[in-house]
């Protein structure tokens, strides 16, 4: 008898209901190259049903009380935390990240996401100011907008999704989300706690499918005020354009291509090991990963030699192996475009020192089909190469030297990006000058992605639109009003 494959088939979260959907569109496992999962290929009507549901909840959740919704917040906080394993292994399996970032970063995280803005919505203050002499008050007031369209991209799913999900819902908007079609199973796995949680049916609703039918139906509906999207440059200026019609509220946050400015005065074991963690992690497939490192002449030799040494023993492996230090990338057609621009790159006169074409990869026969490949690390390219000025997404990285502190401030601003830069140096002095003359919207000096949720994170040029944190999440998802009160 033939054998029948089973699948883990998806449901939307519509109302407070799971509704089955009538096609679904395949899901990858990364690391094998195999089908596991069927997620639904939804469309306007789903959508539609979705913002309704939204807007039905919306009178009741958003006039509840700061704290009512807090506690709802802590207790998905909980329960997302009560079954962390559950979610971890899920989230290795559907995006290929490693079992240890899943668990120790990025599930914890999402849990960490609601409990932050549960917190913080208890600690919102609004402006006053007094004019005495014309004997009137100003105030302002604020208010959840309406239904929140929340878009999220596939490297980091439930962190981001949550990073979304939680603002919104904290300040009263109700919300309709599509994670992204490649990685959709941990948002489905949270729709199961949202009833235990106390949360109103319609609060949030997660329509699962492809960007040009679910994502370009959210953010073309009227009823849907505000658009918070992480994702691509070129599907942002999409979502731009088919929003304009209707003066939406946007967040945008978008990729990079982030310097690291190294000093020949820098702490060089430091700095090396932290960059070999800003380049590969998560398989560089986070938007605030280096791709371009700086190194000042005195010091480029020394740094390249124990930049490959450590770039080499960065490993690759299941992602079910504790041992490894990465994955497997999200998909075959990410893979083969990572892989063009590595043989752009030799197009280019670039000099590959490891990775890629070097090295083998030593996985499983098994997992031969999967999505993997080496930390690459190439030289001697010109800054105007498509490797130097395009963001990879991937574990590739491009070492290049510089003589003087404006030289390289120019060369590193030289990009349409701008949303992150590391600078490594022990001159206090020179750390601030080149941070604030850096084009990007963070700046991580000796250190990298160290955060504190309660500041802007976001990102200049090209790199998006709007800032996300405490005090600026709490201005994009609320409207504000102005009130003049004579006395
Ligand atoms: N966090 C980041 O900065 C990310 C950057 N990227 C960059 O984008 C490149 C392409 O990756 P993609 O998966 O194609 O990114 P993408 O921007 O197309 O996908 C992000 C999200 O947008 C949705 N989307 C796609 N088309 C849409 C549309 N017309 N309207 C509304 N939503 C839409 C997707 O379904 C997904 O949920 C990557 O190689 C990487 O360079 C991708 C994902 C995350
Ligand atoms: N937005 C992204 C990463 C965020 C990291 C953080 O909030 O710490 C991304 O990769 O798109």
């Amino acid at each position: 008898m033939a054998h029948q494959r089973t699948y883990l088939v998806l449901e939307n979260y519509i109302g407070g209901k799971f509704t089955p959907c009538s096609s679904h569109i395949d899901s990858y496992d990364p690391s094998t190259g195999e089908v596991y999962c069927k997620v639904p290929d939804s469309g306007e009507q789903e959508v539609e049903l979705a913002i309704s549901a939204a807007q039905e909840a919306f009178p009741e959740w958003s006039s509840k009380s700061p704290e009512a919704r807090s506690q709802i917040l802590y207790k998905l906080a909980d329960l997302i935390e009560a079954h962390l394993e559950e979610f971890a292994q899920a989230e290795s399996k559907d995006q290929g990240k490693t079992i240890t970032v899943a668990r120790n970063i990025e599930i914890p995280r999402a849990s960490y996401n609601f409990r932050f803005f549960a917190s913080s919505i208890l600690h919102h203050t609004t402006d006053c100011t007094q004019m005495d002499r014309m004997s009137c008050t100003h105030f302002t007031t604020r208010t959840p907008v309406g239904v929140a369209g929340l878009i999220s991209p596939w490297n980091m799913p439930l962190y981001l999704l949550t990073w979304k999900i939680a603002p919104a819902i904290a300040m009263g908007n109700t919300v309709i989300a599509k994670p992204s079609e490649m990685t959709s199973v941990t948002a489905w796995m949270m729709c199961k706690l949202f009833d235990e949680a106390g949360l109103p049916p319609g609060v949030v609703n997660i329509v699962f499918g492809t960007g040009p039918r679910v994502g370009t139906a959210i953010v073309s509906h009227p009823n849907v005020p505000l658009i918070s999207f992480t994702g691509s440059t070129s599907t942002a200026q999409y979502i731009r354009e088919a929003s304009a019609p209707y003066c939406k509220r946007l967040s945008l946050e978008l990729g990079g291509k982030n310097p690291a400015i190294i000093f020949d005065d820098a702490n060089l074991d430091e700095c090396v090991s932290t960059t070999v963690r800003s380049s590969f992690s998560n398989q560089g497939e986070i938007c605030l990963c280096t791709s371009r490192i700086f190194v000042q002449k005195n010091l480029y030799k020394a740094f390249l030699e124990k930049f490959v040494e450590a770039s080499r023993k960065w490993k690759v492996g299941l992602p079910s192996d504790l041992t490894a230090n990465m994955g497997a990338l999200i998909s075959k057609e990410h893979l083969q475009k990572v892989k063009g621009y590595i043989s752009q790159a030799q197009k280019e006169g670039g000099k590959i020192l490891c990775g890629e074409g070097i090295e083998s990869l030593d996985i499983p026969d098994k997992n031969k089909m999967g999505y993997f490949l080496l930390p690459t690390v190439i030289t001697d390219m010109m800054d105007d190469s498509c490797c130097m000025q395009e963001e990879i997404f991937g574990p590739v990285t491009c070492v290049v030297p510089f003589e003087t502190e404006e030289e390289v401030i120019q060369r590193a601003n030289n990009v349409k990006f701008g949303l992150a830069a590391t600078v490594w140096s022990q001159d206090v002095g020179r750390v601030h000058r080149v941070a604030k003359k850096l084009h990007t919207g963070m700046v991580w000096t000796n250190c990298w992605l160290i955060r504190d949720l309660n500041l802007p994170f976001g990102g200049m040029k090209a790199s998006g639109v709007g800032r996300e944190g405490a005090k600026d999440s709490f201005e994009f998802f609320t409207e504000v009003k102005t009130i003049t009160m004579k006395h």
